[in-house]
C-alpha cells in the first residue's frame, strides 16, 4: 500500500530545489544509459520543465490513481511518436529515484524507496500497456503536409496542415507538433477547426518570446514543408452535451479551441457569446475570420476585448472575464477559457467569485 501523503511530501522537498532536480535526472539518465538521449531534443530547456510537471500532477494524485489512468493512458499512446519503448521505462525509473535520494537526503528512507518505487511502476505499466495496446490501431505519429502558412502579423501564422492519413479529434482537444527544422522538439496546438471532410487541421501559432519552435513555425516553416504530429488529446475543452448558453473566454490564440467549438455548435446551434481578449488590437489576429462567423451565425455573439485601445479601434477595454460576467453571459452558461495560463487561472477565480459554478467551467489544466 502506497502511502500517498509521505510521497507527497517527500516529493515537496525534492521540487523545492527547482531547476537542479530536473537536471540531475537528465545526467544521470544520459549517463547511464547513453542510447536514451537520442529520444530528446537537442535544446532540452523546455523539456527540463515537463519533467518537473508531469512528476507533479502525477505525485499529487497517487492516492486518487484511478482518476488520472485515462491521461496516463493518453500520455503513453503520445510517448509512441518519440519513440519511447518499454524497455526505456526501467531506465527512466532508475534515475528518477536516483534524482529523489539525492535530493532527499537524511529523509531517504527504505519505506519512501518502496513507495516511490511502486508509485512508478504502477505508472510505468499504465503508459506503456496503453502503447503497446494503441500500436494494433494507431500510428506513432502522422506525417503531415503544410498546405497553408499565412502570417497573420510579425508574431503570428495560421497553418492548415493535410495529415497523410487520416487524424481523428475532437474540437477542443490538441495535437502536439514536431518540425525538421527543431527536431525531436514537440509543442502543442489546437485545431482551430471542427473535422473537415478532407481532413485538414487549421493550427495557430504566435511566436513565443525566446520560443524556438514557435518562432521557427512561424517565421520558417513553408508551405509543401512536412511535419510529424501526435494523436489528439485533452478532454477539459470539449462540448458538454446540453442546449443551454455557453460562454468562451479566450486570450490571443486560445480563441483556435473556441473557433472549432463553434464550428462543432454549427451543427446543432445553441446561444454562444465569444469574448476574446488581446493585449492590444493588433493582438486580435483572425478578427476578420471571427467577425466572419459572427455575421454567419445568428446565435454567435462575439466581444473582441484589449487590455488598452490607444487608436479608438471600437473593442471593448477590459478583461474578457470580468465583461462577460457583466454582461450577464455566465449566468447559468457552460463557460470555457482558454488562453495564456495566468489568464486561465485568474479568469477561473474570478468566475467562481462571481457565482459561477465551479463544475460549470471548463479548461484544460496547465502542463496537460
Ligand atoms: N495556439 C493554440 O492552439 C493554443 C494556445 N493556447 C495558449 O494560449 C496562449 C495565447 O498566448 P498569446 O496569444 O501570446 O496571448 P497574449 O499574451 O497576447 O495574451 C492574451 C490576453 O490574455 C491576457 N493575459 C496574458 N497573461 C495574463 C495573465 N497572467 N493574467 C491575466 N491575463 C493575462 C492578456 O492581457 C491578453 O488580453 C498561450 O499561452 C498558448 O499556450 C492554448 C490552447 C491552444
Amino acid at each position: 500500500m502506497i502511502d500517498a501523503d509521505r510521497l507527497k511530501k517527500n516529493w515537496s522537498l525534492v521540487a523545492a530545489r527547482g531547476d537542479q532536480v530536473p537536471l540531475y535526472f537528465y545526467s544521470t539518465l544520459f549517463l547511464s544509459y547513453p542510447e536514451t538521449r537520442d529520444l530528446f531534443p537537442m535544446n532540452m530547456a523546455a523539456q527540463r520543465d515537463k519533467l518537473v510537471n508531469a512528476l507533479g500532477a502525477v505525485v499529487s494524485n497517487v492516492d486518487t490513481i484511478d482518476a488520472v489512468v485515462p491521461t496516463l493512458q493518453a500520455l503513453g499512446r503520445d510517448h509512441r511518436k518519440f519513440g519511447a519503448l518499454r524497455g526505456h521505462y526501467p531506465a527512466v525509473g532508475e534515475a528518477l529515484l536516483a534524482t529523489l535520494e539525492h535530493f532527499s537526503g537524511a529523509h531517504w528512507t527504505p519505506a519512501i524507496a518502496a513507495d516511490w518505487a511502486a508509485a512508478y511502476e504502477l505508472v510505468a505499466a499504465t503508459m506503456a500497456d496503453a502503447a503497446d495496446a494503441a500500436a494494433h490501431y494507431t500510428p506513432a505519429w502522422w506525417d503531415a503536409e503544410v498546405v497553408g502558412h499565412e502570417r497573420r502579423d510579425l508574431e503570428t501564422a495560421i497553418i492548415t496542415i493535410a495529415p497523410g492519413t487520416r487524424l481523428d479529434f475532437t474540437p477542443g482537444q490538441s495535437v502536439s507538433l514536431c518540425t525538421s527544422l527543431r527536431p525531436r522538439a514537440w509543442r502543442t496546438y489546437s485545431p482551430a477547426n471542427a473535422p473537415r471532410g478532407d481532413g485538414t487541421i487549421e493550427l495557430h501559432v504566435r511566436a513565443v518570446d525566446g520560443g524556438e519552435v514557435s518562432s521557427a513555425l512561424v517565421s520558417l516553416l513553408r508551405t509543401g514543408d512536412s511535419l510529424r504530429v501526435g494523436p489528439a488529446f485533452g478532454s477539459g475543452l470539449t462540448l458538454r452535451p446540453g442546449s443551454g448558453p455557453v460562454a468562451m473566454i479566450a486570450g490571443g490564440t486560445g480563441v483556435a479551441p473556441m473557433k472549432a467549438l463553434i464550428e462543432q455548435i454549427a451543427a446543432t446551434p445553441r446561444p454562444v457569446s465569444l469574448y476574446w481578449g488581446a493585449r492590444s488590437p493588433a493582438g486580435l489576429y483572425c478578427l476578420d475570420q471571427m467577425q466572419a462567423l459572427a455575421a454567419r451565425f445568428e446565435w454567435l455573439e462575439l466581444v473582441p476585448c484589449v487590455d488598452e485601445d490607444l487608436f479608438g479601434s471600437g473593442a471593448r477595454v477590459g478583461s474578457p472575464a470580468e465583461l462577460a460576467v457583466a454582461h450577464g453571459r455566465c449566468t447559468g452558461a457552460d463557460v470555457y477559457l482558454c488562453g495564456p495560463s495566468g489568464m486561465v487561472e485568474s479568469s477561473g477565480k474570478y468566475l467562481v467569485g462571481a457565482g459561477v459554478r465551479a463544475d460549470a467551467i471548463h479548461f484544460e489544466p496547465a502542463g496537460a
